[in-house]
C-alpha cells in the first residue's frame, strides 16, 4: 500500500508539488500519468526517500521510507537507469545489492531468470542495451521479493515484447496481492496495465480513479489525458 498525503514541495522559489495526495492499493497496477516537469519523478523520489517533503506525508506500507529497516523486503524501486556500475557484471552487482539488505545469495540467480538476464549476468553493464539495464534494475527492485514495487517508466528501452512482458510481470504482481505504482509517457501501453490512475499536472492532482473512471466519457486515456492536461501537440 502507498499513501501520499498532502504532500507539497519548493525548488527555490517553485512550487513543484501541492496537495498532492493519492493512494496505490494492494492487487491494482496503478498509472501516475502527466507531462515532462509534471512533478512524477519529484513525487515518487519523496516516497522512497531520496529527496524530503516540506509539507505532507508519503507512507510505503504505513511507514515513511527512513524508517524500514530492511527497505528492499518492503519495496523496490525502478528510477533512471539501472543504478549499478558499469564495469561491474549485472550478477556482482545483484549480489552487492542482496549484501546490502540481508538477503540470500541464492536470490540473485532467481531474479535474473525472472527477468531474462541469466545469459548475460556475466557480462560487464557497460555492455548492456538501454532494455537490458532496465532488466537489470527490475532484478534488483525484485531480489527482496517486496510488496511494493514504485518504477518510473519501466518500458523506456524495452521492445515490443519486452513491454508485453514487463506488463504481464506487472500484472501478475497485482494479482498476486503486491502493490504497483509505475509512471509513464507511453498512454496506449499504460492503459492496457493499469487498473488506477492517478494525473498529474503542473504538481497538481488533476484526475484520479479507476481506469474507466478516469477516461470517463473520453474515448480513450490518452483523449482524457490530453483534455486534462491540454498538452495536445
Ligand atoms: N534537481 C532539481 N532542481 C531544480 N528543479 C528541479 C529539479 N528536479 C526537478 N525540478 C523541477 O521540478 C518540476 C517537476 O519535475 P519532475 O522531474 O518531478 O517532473 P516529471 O513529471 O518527472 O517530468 P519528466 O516526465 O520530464 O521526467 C519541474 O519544473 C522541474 O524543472
Amino acid at each position: 500500500m502507498i499513501t501520499v498525503e498532502h504532500v507539497g514541495k519548493r525548488r527555490g522559489r517553485t512550487k513543484v508539488l501541492s496537495d498532492i495526495s493519492f493512494e496505490a492499493r494492494p492487487g491494482r497496477v496503478t498509472g501516475f500519468l502527466g507531462p515532462n516537469g509534471a512533478g512524477k519523478s519529484s513525487t515518487l523520489r519523496i516516497l522512497l526517500g531520496l529527496d524530503r517533503a516540506e509539507e505532507g506525508t508519503a507512507l510505503v506500507c504505513g511507514l515513511p521510507f527512513h524508517r524500514l529497516t530492511r527497505p528492499l523486503t518492503v519495496v523496490g524501486a525502478l528510477l533512471d537507469g539501472s543504478g549499478a556500475h558499469r564495469s561491474r557484471t549485472g550478477r556482482a552487482h545483484l549480489r552487492w545489492v542482496a549484501a546490502s539488505n540481508g538477503l540470500p545469495r541464492g536470490r540473485v540467480d532467481e531474479v535474473l531468470d525472472l527477468v531474462g538476464l541469466t545469459e548475460a549476468a556475466g557480462k560487464r553493464v557497460r555492455t548492456y542495451s538501454l532494455g537490458m539495464g532496465r532488466r537489470l534494475g527490475l532484478a534488483a527492485a525484485l531480489l527482496g521479493d517486496p510488496d511494493v514495487l514504485v518504477l518510473d517508466e519501466p518500458v523506456n528501452g524495452l521492445d515490443p515484447g519486452g513491454i508485453r512482458w514487463m506488463r504481464e510481470l506487472l500484472r501478475e504482481r497485482a494479482a498476486s496481492g503486491r502493490t504497483v505504482l509505475l509512471s509513464s509517457h507511453l498512454m496506449g501501453e499504460l492503459a492496457e496495465t493499469v487498473h488506477d490512475v492517478v494525473v498529474i499536472h503542473h504538481g497538481r492532482i488533476a484526475s484520479r480513479g479507476t481506469l474507466a473512471e478516469v477516461t470517463g466519457t473520453h474515448r480513450t486515456l490518452e483523449d482524457a489525458f490530453f483534455a486534462l492536461t491540454g498538452d495536445g501537440r
